[in-house]
Protein backbone atom coordinates (compact mmCIF):
# COMPACT_ATOMS: atom_id res chain seq x y z
CA UNK A 1 0.00 0.00 0.00
CA UNK A 2 2.66 2.59 0.97
CA UNK A 3 4.90 1.35 -1.94
CA UNK A 4 1.38 2.22 -4.09
CA UNK A 5 0.87 5.40 -2.59
CA UNK A 6 4.47 6.55 -3.18
CA UNK A 7 4.38 5.70 -6.96
CA UNK A 8 1.35 7.78 -7.26
CA UNK A 9 3.03 10.63 -5.28
CA UNK A 10 6.48 10.32 -7.79
CA UNK A 11 3.99 10.16 -11.02
CA UNK A 12 2.21 13.65 -9.55
CA UNK A 13 5.09 15.32 -8.62
CA UNK A 14 8.01 13.84 -11.29
CA UNK A 15 6.74 15.71 -14.92
CA UNK A 16 10.07 15.51 -16.81
CA UNK A 17 12.66 13.47 -17.94
CA UNK A 18 16.32 13.53 -18.97
CA UNK A 19 17.95 11.88 -22.00
CA UNK A 20 21.61 11.98 -22.78
CA UNK A 21 23.22 11.45 -25.63
CA UNK A 22 27.38 11.24 -26.54
CA UNK A 23 29.26 10.29 -29.14
CA UNK A 24 32.41 7.96 -28.67
CA UNK A 25 35.96 9.01 -27.39
CA UNK A 26 38.33 9.77 -29.90
CA UNK A 27 39.21 6.42 -32.10
CA UNK A 28 42.18 5.04 -33.35
CA UNK A 29 40.62 6.24 -37.24
CA UNK A 30 39.84 10.16 -36.05
CA UNK A 31 43.24 10.05 -34.74
CA UNK A 32 44.50 9.13 -38.09
CA UNK A 33 42.21 11.74 -39.55
CA UNK A 34 40.24 8.92 -41.68
CA UNK A 35 36.53 8.37 -43.02
CA UNK A 36 35.46 5.60 -41.20
CA UNK A 37 31.67 4.75 -40.88
CA UNK A 38 30.99 1.00 -40.87
CA UNK A 39 35.00 -0.02 -40.07
CA UNK A 40 34.66 -1.23 -36.60
CA UNK A 41 37.84 0.84 -35.48
CA UNK A 42 38.71 0.65 -31.81
CA UNK A 43 39.08 4.12 -29.40
CA UNK A 44 42.72 5.15 -29.44
CA UNK A 45 44.39 5.69 -25.61
CA UNK A 46 42.80 9.71 -26.03
CA UNK A 47 39.53 8.62 -26.71
CA UNK A 48 39.83 6.02 -23.55
CA UNK A 49 40.72 9.10 -21.23
CA UNK A 50 38.56 11.20 -22.58
CA UNK A 51 35.60 8.66 -21.57
CA UNK A 52 36.88 9.11 -18.16
CA UNK A 53 38.27 12.40 -17.95
CA UNK A 54 35.19 14.28 -19.88
CA UNK A 55 32.22 11.81 -20.45
CA UNK A 56 32.27 9.99 -17.34
CA UNK A 57 33.46 12.81 -15.18
CA UNK A 58 31.18 15.46 -16.13
CA UNK A 59 28.14 13.09 -15.86
CA UNK A 60 29.19 12.55 -12.05
CA UNK A 61 29.85 16.20 -11.62
CA UNK A 62 26.23 16.66 -12.72
CA UNK A 63 24.85 13.86 -10.63
CA UNK A 64 23.19 12.57 -14.00
CA UNK A 65 22.68 8.25 -13.55
CA UNK A 66 21.14 5.96 -15.99
CA UNK A 67 19.06 3.03 -16.01
CA UNK A 68 19.68 1.64 -19.63
CA UNK A 69 22.38 2.54 -22.14
CA UNK A 70 22.11 2.27 -25.78
CA UNK A 71 24.89 1.55 -28.66
CA UNK A 72 25.76 0.90 -31.74
CA UNK A 73 26.87 -2.40 -33.22
CA UNK A 74 30.50 -0.77 -34.01
CA UNK A 75 32.88 -1.51 -31.18
CA UNK A 76 34.20 1.90 -30.72
CA UNK A 77 30.51 2.72 -29.20
CA UNK A 78 30.23 -0.03 -26.65
CA UNK A 79 34.13 0.29 -25.97
CA UNK A 80 33.21 4.05 -24.85
CA UNK A 81 30.05 3.11 -23.21
CA UNK A 82 32.16 0.68 -20.91
CA UNK A 83 34.64 2.71 -19.95
CA UNK A 84 32.11 5.44 -18.97
CA UNK A 85 30.07 3.19 -16.77
CA UNK A 86 32.98 1.56 -15.27
CA UNK A 87 33.48 5.22 -13.97
CA UNK A 88 30.00 5.80 -13.14
CA UNK A 89 30.08 1.99 -10.81
CA UNK A 90 26.96 1.11 -13.41
CA UNK A 91 28.52 -1.60 -14.83
CA UNK A 92 25.26 -3.47 -14.22
CA UNK A 93 23.12 -1.42 -16.61
CA UNK A 94 21.79 -2.90 -19.32
CA UNK A 95 23.16 -1.84 -22.76
CA UNK A 96 21.75 -2.25 -25.93
CA UNK A 97 23.34 -2.63 -29.13
CA UNK A 98 21.63 -1.59 -32.18
CA UNK A 99 22.64 -1.70 -35.73
CA UNK A 100 20.47 1.17 -36.65
CA UNK A 101 22.79 3.47 -34.00
CA UNK A 102 25.67 2.53 -36.84
CA UNK A 103 27.98 5.54 -37.96
CA UNK A 104 26.78 6.36 -41.33
CA UNK A 105 28.15 4.70 -44.16
CA UNK A 106 31.18 6.25 -45.64
CA UNK A 107 30.90 4.37 -48.61
CA UNK A 108 34.41 3.94 -50.70
CA UNK A 109 35.67 6.87 -48.88
CA UNK A 110 36.13 4.61 -45.68
CA UNK A 111 39.94 4.37 -44.98
CA UNK A 112 41.03 7.19 -46.52
CA UNK A 113 42.83 9.79 -44.78
CA UNK A 114 40.40 13.21 -45.42
CA UNK A 115 43.07 15.90 -46.53
CA UNK A 116 44.29 13.80 -49.48
CA UNK A 117 40.81 13.21 -49.82
CA UNK A 118 40.45 16.63 -50.40
CA UNK A 119 43.33 17.17 -52.60
CA UNK A 120 42.22 14.83 -55.01
CA UNK A 121 38.59 15.97 -55.40
CA UNK A 122 39.02 19.27 -53.89
CA UNK A 123 37.87 20.69 -50.45
CA UNK A 124 34.23 21.61 -51.73
CA UNK A 125 33.43 17.82 -53.05
CA UNK A 126 34.98 16.63 -49.62
CA UNK A 127 32.78 18.95 -47.72
CA UNK A 128 29.67 18.04 -49.82
CA UNK A 129 30.55 14.15 -48.72
CA UNK A 130 31.02 15.21 -44.73
CA UNK A 131 28.36 17.82 -44.03
CA UNK A 132 26.24 17.69 -46.86
CA UNK A 133 22.43 16.26 -46.62
CA UNK A 134 21.81 14.69 -49.68
CA UNK A 135 24.97 13.69 -50.71
CA UNK A 136 26.12 9.51 -51.31
CA UNK A 137 29.49 9.14 -51.40
CA UNK A 138 30.86 6.21 -53.80
CA UNK A 139 29.59 2.46 -52.78
CA UNK A 140 32.06 0.70 -51.40
CA UNK A 141 33.33 -1.59 -53.55
CA UNK A 142 35.37 -5.07 -52.91
CA UNK A 143 38.94 -3.56 -54.03
CA UNK A 144 38.02 -1.12 -51.13
CA UNK A 145 40.82 -2.66 -48.03
CA UNK A 146 38.09 -2.83 -45.72
CA UNK A 147 35.17 -4.03 -47.68
CA UNK A 148 35.21 -7.58 -46.80
CA UNK A 149 35.65 -6.87 -43.16
CA UNK A 150 32.51 -4.74 -42.76
CA UNK A 151 30.52 -7.42 -45.06
CA UNK A 152 31.79 -9.64 -42.76
CA UNK A 153 31.45 -8.24 -39.62
CA UNK A 154 29.37 -10.69 -36.94
CA UNK A 155 28.38 -7.71 -35.37
CA UNK A 156 26.23 -6.88 -38.37
CA UNK A 157 24.59 -10.34 -38.74
CA UNK A 158 21.33 -9.28 -37.55
CA UNK A 159 20.91 -6.35 -40.61
CA UNK A 160 17.87 -7.39 -42.71
CA UNK A 161 18.28 -8.27 -45.98
CA UNK A 162 17.91 -5.17 -48.14
CA UNK A 163 19.05 -3.01 -45.56
CA UNK A 164 23.02 -3.23 -45.14
CA UNK A 165 24.43 -0.13 -47.43
CA UNK A 166 26.83 0.31 -49.46
CA UNK A 167 27.38 4.40 -48.52
CA UNK A 168 25.11 6.57 -47.13
CA UNK A 169 24.09 10.21 -47.03
CA UNK A 170 23.16 11.91 -43.81
CA UNK A 171 19.28 11.84 -44.97
CA UNK A 172 19.33 8.00 -45.65
CA UNK A 173 21.22 8.43 -42.11
CA UNK A 174 18.50 10.48 -40.67
CA UNK A 175 15.73 8.58 -41.92
CA UNK A 176 17.52 5.13 -40.31
CA UNK A 177 18.06 6.22 -37.04
CA UNK A 178 13.99 7.70 -37.13
CA UNK A 179 12.68 4.22 -35.85
CA UNK A 180 15.12 3.65 -32.86
CA UNK A 181 14.97 6.92 -31.96
CA UNK A 182 10.99 6.77 -31.70
CA UNK A 183 11.36 3.69 -29.66
CA UNK A 184 14.14 5.16 -27.25
CA UNK A 185 11.66 8.36 -26.99
CA UNK A 186 9.14 6.18 -25.59
CA UNK A 187 11.05 4.77 -23.32
CA UNK A 188 12.27 8.34 -21.91
CA UNK A 189 8.67 9.55 -21.63
CA UNK A 190 8.05 6.27 -19.70
CA UNK A 191 10.81 7.45 -17.19
CA UNK A 192 13.45 5.64 -18.01
CA UNK A 193 16.73 7.33 -17.75
CA UNK A 194 18.70 6.74 -20.92
CA UNK A 195 22.40 7.11 -22.25
CA UNK A 196 22.86 6.97 -25.91
CA UNK A 197 26.32 6.20 -26.88
CA UNK A 198 26.67 7.28 -30.59
CA UNK A 199 29.15 8.62 -33.45
CA UNK A 200 29.23 11.88 -35.29
CA UNK A 201 26.96 11.75 -38.04
CA UNK A 202 24.35 9.28 -35.82
CA UNK A 203 24.33 11.90 -33.03
CA UNK A 204 23.76 14.73 -35.53
CA UNK A 205 20.87 12.74 -37.35
CA UNK A 206 19.27 12.15 -33.27
CA UNK A 207 20.03 16.02 -33.06
CA UNK A 208 17.91 16.66 -35.54
CA UNK A 209 14.89 14.61 -34.69
CA UNK A 210 14.82 15.47 -30.71
CA UNK A 211 15.26 19.47 -31.53
CA UNK A 212 12.91 19.30 -35.07
CA UNK A 213 15.88 21.21 -36.79
CA UNK A 214 15.96 21.85 -40.30
CA UNK A 215 17.76 20.06 -43.38
CA UNK A 216 19.93 23.32 -43.50
CA UNK A 217 20.27 23.82 -39.50
CA UNK A 218 21.19 20.42 -39.10
CA UNK A 219 23.93 20.61 -41.67
CA UNK A 220 26.01 22.92 -39.29
CA UNK A 221 25.93 20.81 -36.41
CA UNK A 222 29.44 19.68 -35.33
CA UNK A 223 29.34 16.94 -32.34
CA UNK A 224 32.76 16.47 -30.44
CA UNK A 225 34.10 13.36 -28.89
CA UNK A 226 32.51 12.32 -25.16
CA UNK A 227 31.01 15.47 -24.44
CA UNK A 228 27.22 15.04 -23.10
CA UNK A 229 24.30 16.50 -24.56
CA UNK A 230 22.03 16.45 -22.16
CA UNK A 231 18.20 16.86 -22.91
CA UNK A 232 14.97 17.46 -20.66
CA UNK A 233 11.50 16.03 -21.92
CA UNK A 234 7.66 17.13 -20.46
CA UNK A 235 6.68 13.62 -19.69
CA UNK A 236 2.90 14.53 -20.18
CA UNK A 237 3.53 16.04 -23.68
CA UNK A 238 6.45 14.54 -24.60
CA UNK A 239 8.21 17.61 -25.69
CA UNK A 240 11.28 18.81 -25.50
CA UNK A 241 11.98 21.88 -22.78
CA UNK A 242 14.40 24.32 -23.19
CA UNK A 243 17.31 23.36 -25.21
CA UNK A 244 20.35 21.27 -25.17
CA UNK A 245 22.73 21.84 -22.70
CA UNK A 246 26.70 20.61 -23.53
CA UNK A 247 28.44 19.41 -20.42
CA UNK A 248 31.91 21.22 -20.01
CA UNK A 249 33.92 23.96 -20.71
CA UNK A 250 32.64 26.37 -23.17
CA UNK A 251 36.05 27.42 -25.21
CA UNK A 252 36.81 23.25 -24.92
CA UNK A 253 33.54 22.33 -26.66
CA UNK A 254 33.94 25.32 -29.39
CA UNK A 255 37.04 24.57 -30.44
CA UNK A 256 35.85 20.36 -30.69
CA UNK A 257 33.31 21.46 -32.74
CA UNK A 258 35.62 23.87 -34.89
CA UNK A 259 38.22 20.70 -35.38
CA UNK A 260 35.47 18.06 -35.72
CA UNK A 261 33.78 20.88 -38.85
CA UNK A 262 37.66 21.05 -40.09
CA UNK A 263 39.06 18.53 -43.13
CA UNK A 264 41.88 18.72 -40.42
CA UNK A 265 45.88 17.54 -41.82
O1 LIG B 1 33.30 7.40 -38.42
C1 LIG B 1 33.09 8.59 -38.26
O2 LIG B 1 32.46 9.10 -37.15
P1 LIG B 1 32.72 8.55 -35.63
O3 LIG B 1 34.17 8.79 -35.33
O4 LIG B 1 31.82 9.42 -34.78
O5 LIG B 1 32.31 7.10 -35.57
C2 LIG B 1 33.41 9.55 -39.33
O6 LIG B 1 34.54 9.12 -40.05
C3 LIG B 1 33.53 10.95 -38.80
O7 LIG B 1 34.02 11.77 -39.81
P2 LIG B 1 33.35 13.16 -40.26
O8 LIG B 1 33.41 14.14 -39.10
O9 LIG B 1 34.22 13.56 -41.41
O10 LIG B 1 31.92 12.88 -40.69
Amino acid sequence: MFKFLRGKLSNFFVKSNRLVLVRHGESEFNLKNLFCGWHDTPLSEGGLQQSRTIAAAKLLEAKIGFDKVYCSALGRSRQSADVILAEMKSSYLPVVLDWRLNERHYGNLTGSNKRQVADAYGEQQVQAWRRGYDEIPPPIEPSNSYYYAILNNLAFRNIPVGQFPLSESMHMCVDRVKPIWEEIKKEVLQGKRVLIVAHGTVARALVQHIEDLSNEDIVKVNVPNCVPIVYEFDLRTGDLIGNSTYLGDAQYIENMKDKVAAIGD
